[in-house]
């Protein structure tokens, strides 16, 4: 138990790439929080798949003691945040855990766009925001510039920013210092009922679900009986402690401090983040106000290319969804790729990461649908569906109007790039909102439709802009547009996975660029094939490819039946990789591709 005067919560914000982690690696280890020797780079960082692509994805935490020049001792609670626009509300639900930040940005590159989005998440949470510039070390260098700009476009004094190296550990202390000095303590009152927020949960192979807390008022003690108010359950505390970043046990956790329990909860979907945890008796009867879940905004498709790997990728589904509520799942089948399951996602890096996992962890090769957003359709009978799967597109005679998602869209470039960024967006649909310069960058906020942002935005944005633009959204709403459901059919049939929602005025060039596509990713068979985009009967673009003149096994001397058959053989593990449409054999990869757009 430590008393108020002497925690301090916070948490770091920083645009990807700025530092975070690194720096939080120089807190920890300038604290001898962990001995030199156990200290690997990124402590808090724990999935390989994070490692990997250098993203932060669950929020992670960590206890450090601290004793500052005043000579006394404190306790700093950390609470690593995501970085990565899909995890947006992660950032800002545990940034209530906290009352203060600090905000990191690489001096050498300056504000980008996610340093904006996850500090407006500080500054809505009221927090007290430390600056700290970053990579001092480096020749590019430029503080002042950096501080002049935080001041401009985030509108806090950044004066007195902390000039730091997280790399050479260069103004780490005067960091540690001002984390005790310039941000507040916690409040919260002892004597009161218990009163605890659930921060984050998630699910461990040997001891379950591990339920990460703040409390704000009261105290926890193992064996202690307690209700989750939203969910009304009672749980008892079998195992309490914090993360030192290991896991320490205590006897006791109170007001400002934050650690976690266990308390033999079976599913993370068990244990809603945001919730209040009260006493089962007496208990506090003014619950925190409540978070709302996370939203799946992107859905797709994952169907296994071999079919008998469905039972393997329905374990495999089951096993990530345990720790991840924001990931749902429904299983369905498709005309063309069998069984499989609609998965919805937080957005394109979920989306991204589940698929790896599944193919790099659980072994099993998947043929991903177009990623598709979800759409409102009302119906000429006054009654409203929820369209999650283009598939499901009800007939158009019976449609009133349908409505989309909408974003709102930060994009920070160097000027020379605004011309080809302004092209973009114009091009998806999007409509300007605000252009500001600050430096020699400029800031173009954008309305766009989330459905033309989904599949290649980020990719397209990169290209253009030489890796230079940054970019963060936010969902703003649904909004009418003149959208039909675009169908392609290959030798007549419909291949339902290639399916998708487009603006009418767009459909043509989209339709035209599907059906040219196709006809190089699909081989040419022994008979023509007929590749055609269509809105309900009406065709709107086709191609065909021709038939194969020869018979492969044709150029084999007329008796060698041993030679024909390797052939035919080696033709059949070609085609393992290649799904059946009719008559026709699809490669995986068209999928993909024919749905990448080049404009
Ligand atoms: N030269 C120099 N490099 C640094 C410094 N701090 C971090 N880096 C490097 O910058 C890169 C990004 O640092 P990270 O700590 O992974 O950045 P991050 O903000 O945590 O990134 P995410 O976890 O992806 O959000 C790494 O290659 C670090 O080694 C510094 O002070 N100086």
């Amino acid at each position: 138990m430590t008393e108020l005067s002497h925690i301090r919560n916070f948490s770091i914000v920083a645009h990807i790439d700025h530092g975070k982690s690194t720096l939080a690696d120089r807190l920890i280890q300038s604290t001898g929080t962990v001995a030199d020797r156990d200290m690997k780079a990124q402590m808090l960082d724990s999935m390989d798949i994070e490692r990997e692509r250098g993203i932060t994805i669950k929020a992670q935490t960590v206890r450090i003691d601290y004793t500052a020049d005043n000579g006394e001792t404190y306790v700093l609670n950390l609470i690593d945040t995501p970085g990565h626009v899909d995890f947006a509300y992660e950032v800002s639900r545990s940034m209530r855990a906290v009352e203060g930040s600090l905000l990191v940005v690489d001096s050498t590159q300056g504000v980008e766009a996610q340093t904006l989005a996850n500090v407006y998440h500080a500054i809505e949470a009221d927090h007290e925001i430390v600056p700290v510039l970053n990579k001092i070390d480096l020749p590019a260098s430029e503080c002042d510039r950096v501080a002049e700009q935080i001041e401009d476009v985030i509108g806090i004094d950044a004066s007195e920013a902390i000039r730091v190296s997280a790399k050479t550990g260069v103004g780490i202390k005067e960091t540690l210092e001002a984390i005790v000095h310039k941000l507040p303590a916690p409040k919260g009152d002892r004597a009161a009922p218990l009163k605890a927020m659930l921060v984050d949960s998630w699910y461990d192979a040997y001891l379950g679900v591990v339920v990460l807390i703040r409390v704000i008022d009261g105290t926890i003690k193992v064996k202690d009986r307690v209700r989750f108010m939203q969910n009304d359950t009672v749980h008892l505390i079998d195992r309490l402690g914090v993360f030192k970043p290991g896991m320490l046990p205590v006897d006791e956790l109170g007001p400002g401090e934050i650690g976690f329990f266990t308390a033999q909860i079976k599913e993370v979907r068990d244990t809603r983040v945001g919730d209040t945890i009260t006493n089962e008796r007496k208990g506090t009867d003014k619950p925190l106000p409540g978070f709302k879940p996370a939203q799946p905004v992107v859905f797709c498709g994952l169907f296994p290319v071999d079919s008998s790997e469905f039972e393997d990728l329905r374990n495999a589904i089951d096993k990530l969804a345990l720790n991840d509520a924001s990931f749902s799942f429904e299983m369905e089948t498709s005309a063309a790729l069998g069984f499989g399951f609609r998965c919805g996602f937080l957005g394109l890096l979920h989306l991204e990461v589940i698929r790896d996992r599944i193919e790099r962890e659980y072994n099993i090769d998947l043929i991903t649908t177009a990623p598709s957003v979800v759409y409102h359709v009302y119906m000429k009978d006054g009654t409203q569906q929820d369209l999650h799967n283009p598939a499901d597109m009800p007939d158009l005679t019976h449609v009133d109007h349908v409505e989309e998602p909408r974003i709102k869209a930060t994009i920070l470039v160097p000027d020379e790039y605004l011309g080809d960024v302004l092209k973009l967006c114009q091009d998806r649909r999007g409509v300007q909102l605000d252009l500001t310069y600050a430096g020699s960058r400029a800031m173009v906020v954008y309305d766009l439709p989330l459905n033309e942002v989904v599949f290649d935005f980020y990719d397209r944005l990169k290209s253009v802009t030489k890796g230079y633009a940054s970019f963060d959204y936010a969902m703003t709403g649904y909004q009418e547009d003149n959208l039909v459901k675009m169908s392609v059919l290959v030798n007549d049939e419909p291949v339902d996975a290639l399916s998708m929602m487009v603006h009418r005025d767009r459909a043509e060039m989209r339709g035209r660029a599907m059906v040219e596509k196709l006809k190089d990713l699909i081989p040419r068979h022994m008979f023509k094939i007929p590749i055609q985009a269509a809105i309900g009967g009406k065709v709107i673009a086709r191609e065909t490819l021709s038939a194969l003149r020869k018979d492969v096994t044709a150029k084999c001397y007329g008796g060698d039946a041993s030679r024909k058959r390797k052939l035919l053989d080696k033709q059949k593990a070609g085609k393992k990789k290649m799904r059946q449409f009719g008559k026709v054999d699809i490669p995986q990869e068209a999928f993909i591709s024919a749905l990448k757009m080049d404009s």
